[in-house]
């Protein structure tokens, strides 16, 4: 046991004002002081065994080597000089582009490790209480957290109800309740305690909290290339290949053109530094820091670069009710007899059977029939529970000869009808006029010695979440289809469904009903999305192709998807599906701009270059370029400078509308391929003026 002596409790790390993540700092625009405060750390990207990780631009910091040698080997040539110095800067730019899009994350990771450092935690162990770190928890561990307290890690409540201050992690100040049982009873580490007294069984161990994931997240640390990027390389790489081919192959014009072997070695350098896909070899991983950090604003925190990319091109979207479209707070409001039973008698057996039910639903029964019936008393003794399952969709008790069970209308019916009980004429009609309303209908159940027979029904009731129509006709303008899957019956469902303005639902699902509709649609060639919170959403959040977990949910919900949205708000994902298209297509966009600045480099410097050995090629001199060593300067220093110039959209991302895909790609391969065809022409030329008015040049 590691006892911290003196004790002290959480709450003196409980004073560390929390981050909003929604209003990032270092997330704002991009300036030059961010570029100044990125120089050490692209200064250490200079590592030879960082940059091999891009091919294109390892090859930049092999010209940088191999022309600043030559240019040692002959001091007084400016031109090897000046080549050199402009591709260690092409070369430090790519890594200042890499680095100001990994600083903006750093402020905030430091704000969220204030979080997490000094916690300790009230572990039980054998009935009493000791004082560990909060990094010394292990899975499996109970501790208590008091009003005040900050939750140690992460983890389920086993027992109680708290209110929980979030806004550490979330930035959100409203006060959440966390409760054992249901679909809320997930804490996470870096929260306060605002009331009451819970016992929280720890799920993750040391190092891999929500709160650590999240810093690995926004310092970019835990980073991987997606398998789009991976694709990308390699098409970069092998064009990068096909240049060094082909200019090594111009050696001998080059040694003809005049030039002899040092400087010729230098000028092939510099013009296969313009040929090789530099700009988007630079920018690629800047595009996707920043859209990971588009989401981490958005209060989203994504696991994996790869789900954002599948995000961008989701088709379907699968929610789960209870707890992500509607506020998941079920509470039993009203109790209806059928005719010839009293009503105490169905509060009697519905309380009965909810007294060791530990879902919110079975709470608020117990609540209500003290409430509205004046009922008391603790569970009997010598009761066999019947804990509520997804599947059984029933809970209930047997005591004494006695059993009860209470559940949705089809699984009740069922129990009854299965030992040739009657199911009062009145019970349905009953549930389904609550259904119809948008309510949960409970029947209510006995057997005894008259047999099984339904005594009346509980009526649950649950609120839609503001906003929801609007959002999900979004979703439709961006070609995304919703389906809402639930556990209760097709009548709440419909109800639920038309208010939230869904485009279809699935109900009486199971888990693996939920499941196999995945399978079903990805078998389709659907991308789909999931949206859930609770346990038995786990299977179908790890199936979707992006998973998305409300925050309010349970640990199980939140390991099994690839992100979690802070703010629980289910149609979050018009923000993801806009930042995944975001990120495709700007990584499209870089893409067409740089290879078509580089067709253009090429009709720029080749004519200049071997103009005067072959007159012929003066015809395609359009430029007419000062001089060889100035067309072939003016087109490194373009080559560098774009990439400095790129930084800002490459961190911002081209902007996405909600429109056809056709329309968007004509439009980007207009404006970025015409762009990046045009921009080198008039860039080299206006540098090249600027050169020529240097001494020494012309
Ligand atoms: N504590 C409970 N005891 C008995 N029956 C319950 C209890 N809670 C829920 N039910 C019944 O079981 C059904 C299924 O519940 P489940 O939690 O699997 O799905 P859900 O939460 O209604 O839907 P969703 O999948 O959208 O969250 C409910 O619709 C309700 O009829
Ligand atoms: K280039
Ligand atoms: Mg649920």
């Amino acid at each position: 046991m590691s006892t911290v002596t003196p004790p002290r409790t959480s709450r003196d790390a409980a004073t560390t004002e929390g981050p909003r993540p929604g209003s990032r700092a270092g997330g704002g625009p991009f300036g030059p002081g961010q570029l100044l405060r990125a120089l050490p750390a692209a200064l250490r990207k200079l590592d030879p065994r960082v940059m091999v990780k891009s091919p294109v631009m390892f090859v930049v910091l092999a010209g940088s080597v191999v022309t600043t040698g030559l240019a040692l080997a002959d001091p007084t040539d400016w031109f090897g000089w000046a080549v050199a110095a402009w591709l260690w800067l092409t070369t430090l730019f790519a890594n200042l582009a890499e680095a100001v899009a990994e600083g903006r994350g750093k402020a905030q990771a430091e704000a969220l490790r204030g979080a997490r450092t000094g916690v300790v935690a009230r572990r039980l162990a054998g009935g009493r209480e000791e004082h560990v770190p909060g990094t010394g928890l292990r899975v499996g561990d109970l501790v208590v957290c008091e009003a005040g307290d900050v939750v140690p890690g992460d983890g389920d409540v086993v027992e109680g109800v708290a209110s929980v201050d979030e806004s550490a992690i979330t930035g959100e100040s409203a006060p959440v309740i966390r409760e054992s049982g249901g679909d809320r009873s997930a804490v996470t580490g870096g929260t306060r305690v605002l009331s009451d007294r819970i016992v929280v069984r720890i799920t993750t161990g040391p190092g891999e909290t929500f709160l650590d994931r999240m810093i690995g997240l926004v310092e970019g640390a835990a980073r991987h290339k997606t398998p789009n990027e991976t694709a990308l390389n390699i098409l970069l790489a092998s064009l990068t290949l096909i240049f060094l081919l082909a200019v090594v192959t111009l050696k001998p014009f080059a040694v003809h053109a005049g030039a002899d072997g040092e400087t010729s070695v230098i000028v092939l350098t510099a013009l296969l530094v313009c040929l090789i896909p530099t700009t988007i070899g630079a920018l690629l991983p800047a595009i996707g820091i920043a859209g990971m950090d588009r989401l981490v604003r958005r209060n989203v925190v994504a696991g994996s670069g790869r789900a954002v990319e599948a995000a961008g091109d989701v088709s379907t979207l699968l929610l789960d009710k209870t707890g992500t479209i509607t506020l998941g707070d079920r509470r039993a409001v009203a109790l209806r007899a059928v005719r010839g039973v009293a009503e105490d008698e169905l509060a009697r057996a519905a309380r009965l059977s909810s007294l060791a039910d530990e879902t919110p639903e079975g709470r608020s029964v117990v609540a209500l029939t003290e409430e509205r019936y004046g009922l008391g008393g603790q569970a009997p003794s010598g009761a066999r529970w019947v804990a509520f399952s997804a599947r059984t969709r029933m809970s209930g008790v047997d005591l004494d000869g006695l059993r009860v069970r209470k559940g949705a209308t089809a699984s009740v019916v069922a129990w009854v009808e299965e030992s040739g009980g009657p199911v009062a004429g009145d019970a349905r009609a009953l549930a389904d006029r609550i259904a119809e309303a948008g309510g949960t209908p409970l029947l209510v159940a006995v057997e005894d010695a008259r047999g099984r027979r339904v005594l009346g029904v509980v009526h649950l009731k649950d609120v839609v979440k503001e906003g929801m129509r609007e959002r999900f006709a979004e979703l439709r303008r961006m070609g995304i289809r919703t389906v809402m899957i639930t556990g209760d019956n097709p009548l709440t469902a419909r109800a639920v469904a038309e208010e939230a303005g869904v485009d279809d639902f699935l109900a009486e699902a199971t888990p693996e009903e939920k499941l196999a509709l995945i399978r079903r649609e990805q078998a389709n060639g659907q991308l789909v999305a999931m949206t859930g919170d609770g346990t038995n959403d786990a299977p179908a959040l790890a199936q979707a192709d992006v998973g998305v977990a409300m925050n309010t949910g349970t640990s199980a919900a939140k390991e099994a998807g690839n992100m979690v949205d802070l703010d629980s708000d289910p149609t979050k994902l018009i923000e993801i599906v806009a930042t995944g298209k975001q990120l495709l297509i700007t990584r499209g966009a870089l893409t067409t701009f740089s290879l078509a600045n580089d067709v253009a480099k090429y009709f720029a410097i080749i004519p200049a270059l071997f103009a005067a050995a072959y007159p012929s090629l003066d015809r395609l001199n359009i430029m007419g370029l000062t001089s060889p060593e100035s067309a072939i300067l003016s087109a490194v220093i373009f080559n560098a400078l774009i990439i400095v110039a790129l930084v800002p959209l490459a961190l911002r991302g081209v902007r996405y509308r909600p429109a056809g895909a056709d329309r968007m790609l004509r439009r980007n391969l207009g404006v970025y391929g015409l762009g990046g065809l045009v921009a080198p022409f008039l860039g080299i030329k206006l540098i090249d003026l600027l050169l020529s008015l240097l001494p020494g040049i012309g």
